[in-house]
């Protein structure tokens, strides 16, 4: 006991030598959400109304689309209307009118004028998921698939409209994200008739109506608005930057008007030829595929080649500033040629020389290469990473929704069910990781981000292991204290997984009870609180499953630990995960209890204004802002060292250039960080005497 106290003191000790934030200022819950920084050793988608043709669907509005008995219908009003329209003089209508010989407005819109012109002569319905031959309408300039080396330039996507969308009213809102190798993009709702000019004519009550006119039209007007809403157009374009030639577009369909209700989703693989146009009308897909589904979506794909091969920062425009991290700043962005945003996270080289954190870092990027050459769902996308003589950039998708922190502290603690949402998503973000021979090592709110949806994203892998297989161990000490498992504290012979699924523990609890288990303003009675002290749950929090699934992955032996055995799958088959389909949640169908406020790629009202209030007008992504950036450069020994950090679209070669990952050298002794000696947390405190219920030992 002595000798632990001895190695707790020792850590301590050398822990003062770090820099700590201090405990968030928020009273209600202050001990709580401390935001203190790592520690390392290196610091570091009526057909009861019926069937449609495969034709071209015109700009205009298509009496196609409408079901059988209403085409009658239709084309009855159509001709009364334009008999209606001879006999109302051509005064009354600007000899200029934008009708066609149907009565119909034509599209007054451009884009989709453009589309037009794109538009094969054959329409087919294709059903996800695609692949590259069933892809019958096309035109393209070069009939050459390209080779991987060859891949590079950006992803033209057109969604242009739905059909015979599965809808219980007329008032909807129909929306689309579409998501391209994790970038993902938000359609604006579909075009009301004003908007897009498609609106038909219906007899108004002034008008003569022929009186044997089978149905009454406000019937008739009614049925022709539902066929209309279940004909949403978007003429909606993105472009995408091509990173990995395997990915799928995929495009969820919701309705914004009744609660993000989800109306299908649809994955098509587009042709990595140069200006191939794939296009088509795609059948969406229910979550449930048992479920009778309706409904198909109209897209276009078109692929450009790009000559460039290479990125540095004068590809990229900054726009703000969004995070500031141990070494350096993360920055929103904008790529000049495809537009697209992006998160800049720029690191110091001098910086992390001196800290001797150069291993951690390019393992950080090799682990994002990595993890963005497969589907790693809830990991943050790396996009580009270069060099400059002093700085490293890493490029990554914007995770517009912020920090799961940054919602923690303006909310004080979620519900069960929103904390197990976000739960369920990261034990399979840690699963793909432990799969790949990864330790995460960091896992806090801080490093956990939302996306525009409300999915989690992992970020910030400066701090993990890579080649670690299910039973190795490593002895580096690093993590952030308050998410410290007892085995990095006090075990010599290192520390396995593990370590994740106990950080994971300590999360649960904090998510749901709105502080930390261990926490101490102190940070030696903190390691003595992840050592020996007694976890208390407050009383009417959490339900019995949760419980016993912290009580589980707070054990403070690794080898009884809930997961110690089969990793991620004995969590996932845990009580508390028993209304969770494993399989949705991992193809990103279940819908997040939680979306952020986003109301542009743009949108920064997720982060901390402390940071996004910077005035970034002047800065240059190639000059540096850290004082140790003098005019010293490095020399070509260091310079060496970052060999291999540039990752750009040019080839899959190019990606694992610089993959070493058997070059990390963890061979620095401990260092430790100073505690805030406030007072802070007090075991006697009232109010937290009131709410515990139960205690446990781990
Ligand atoms: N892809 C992203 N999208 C949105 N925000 C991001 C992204 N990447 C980073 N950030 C923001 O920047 C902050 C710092 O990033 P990150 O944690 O990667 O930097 P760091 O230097 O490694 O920080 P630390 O000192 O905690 O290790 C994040 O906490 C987050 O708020």
């Amino acid at each position: 006991m002595t000798e632990i106290f001895e190695k707790l003191q020792e850590r301590s000790n050398s822990d003062s030598q770090k820099q700590y934030s201090s405990p968030s200022s928020d009273p209600s819950f202050k001990i709580s959400l401390s935001s203190t920084p790592s520690v390392s050793v290196e610091t570091a988608e009526a057909k009861g109304m019926t069937e449609y043709d495969n034709q071209n669907v015109s700009t205009n509005y298509d009496p196609i689309l409408l079901p059988d008995r209403l085409k009658n219908v239709y084309e009855e009003i159509t001709t009364q209307v334009k008999q209606i329209e001879k006999t109302e003089d051509a005064e009354e209508r600007p000899a200029n009118s934008r009708k066609n010989s149907n009565g119909v407005i034509p599209s007054k819109d451009t884009k989709t004028e453009n589309i037009k012109t794109l538009e094969p002569q054959v329409d087919s319905l294709k059903t996800p998921p695609s692949s590259h031959s069933q892809l019958g309408n096309s035109s393209q300039k070069s009939n050459e698939p390209m080779s991987s080396n060859q891949i590079m330039g950006r992803l033209v996507v057109r969604l242009r409209q739905a059909r015979n969308l599965l809808i219980s009213s007329m008032h909807v809102e129909p929306y689309a994200v579409i998501n391209y190798d994790k970038t993902e993009v938000v359609t604006p709702s579909s075009k009301k008739d004003a908007e897009n000019g498609m609106g038909i004519s219906i007899p108004s009550k002034t008008r003569t109506v022929n009186d044997n006119f089978p149905v009454s039209p406000s019937l008739v007007q009614s049925e022709l608005l539902m066929a209309e809403a279940r004909a949403p157009r978007w003429d909606f374009e993105t472009v995408f930057d091509v990173i990995n030639p395997e990915s799928t577009v995929s495009i969820s369909v919701y309705d914004r008007l009744n609660g993000d209700c989800f109306l299908g989703s649809v994955k098509v693989a587009p042709v990595s030829m140069n200006e191939y146009l794939n296009e088509g009308w795609y059948k969406l897909e229910p979550l449930d595929l048992s479920q009778p589904f309706e409904g198909e979506v109209n897209i276009q794909t078109i692929f450009e080649q790009s000559e460039v091969t290479r990125y540095g920062p004068d590809d990229f425009t900054i726009l703000r500033l969004i995070g500031k991290g141990t070494f350096g700043h993360v920055y929103l962005v904008q790529k000049t040629d495809t537009g697209r945003i992006y998160a800049m996270k720029k690191i110091s080289k001098k910086l992390i020389v001196k800290k001797k954190e150069v291993t951690h870092t390019i393992g950080e990027r090799n682990i994002l290469v990595r993890t963005s050459l497969d589907e790693s769902p809830f990991i943050v996308g790396l996009k580009f990473s270069f060099q400059t003589a002093s700085d490293l950039y890493l490029i990554t998708d914007y995770m517009s929704g912020g920090e799961l922190f940054w919602h923690l502290q303006h909310e004080g603690r979620f519900r069960e069910d929103r904390a197990k949402f976000y739960i369920a998503e990261l034990v399979l973000a840690l699963e793909h990781l432990h799969k790949h021979d990864i330790i995460y090592r960091d896992l806090k709110p801080e490093n956990i981000l939302l996306d525009i949806s409300g999915h989690i994203a992992l970020c910030d892998f400066g701090l993990s292991k890579a080649n670690l297989s299910f039973e190795d161990t490593t002895n580096t000490f690093c993590g952030t204290t308050e998410y410290l498992a007892p085995e990095v504290l006090l075990d010599d012979k290192g520390y396995t997984k593990q370590v994740d699924f106990w950080s994971l523990g300590v999360l649960v609890f904090e998510m749901c009870c709105g502080w930390s288990p261990f926490y101490a303003p102190d940070v030696q009675q903190m390691y003595r609180n992840i050592a020996f002290g007694k976890v208390r749950f407050p009383k009417g929090i959490l339900s019995q499953e949760a419980r016993s699934f912290v009580r589980g992955l707070l054990n403070r032996n690794p080898k009884h630990r809930l997961g110690a055995l089969a990793d991620a799958e004995e969590l996932k088959a845990h009580p508390f995960f028993d209304d969770i389909n494993w399989n949705l949640l991992a193809k990103k169908k279940l819908s997040p209890p939680f979306k952020p406020q986003v109301e542009s790629d743009l949108d920064v009202s997720n982060f901390d204004q402390e940071f996004t209030n910077t005035n970034v007008r002047n800065m240059n992504l190639n000059g540096s802002h850290d004082s140790v950036n003098g005019s010293t450069p490095l020399s070509n020994t260091i310079q060496d060292r970052f060999r291999g950090f540039t990752f750009t679209n040019k080839s899959l070669e190019d990606r694992f250039e610089g993959i070493h990952l058997d070059e990390f050298n963890e061979t620095d002794l401990p260092k430790d960080s100073v505690g805030n000696e406030k007072n802070g947390f007090d075991k006697d405190d009232p109010v937290a005497d009131s709410v515990f219920g139960e205690t446990f030992e781990g």
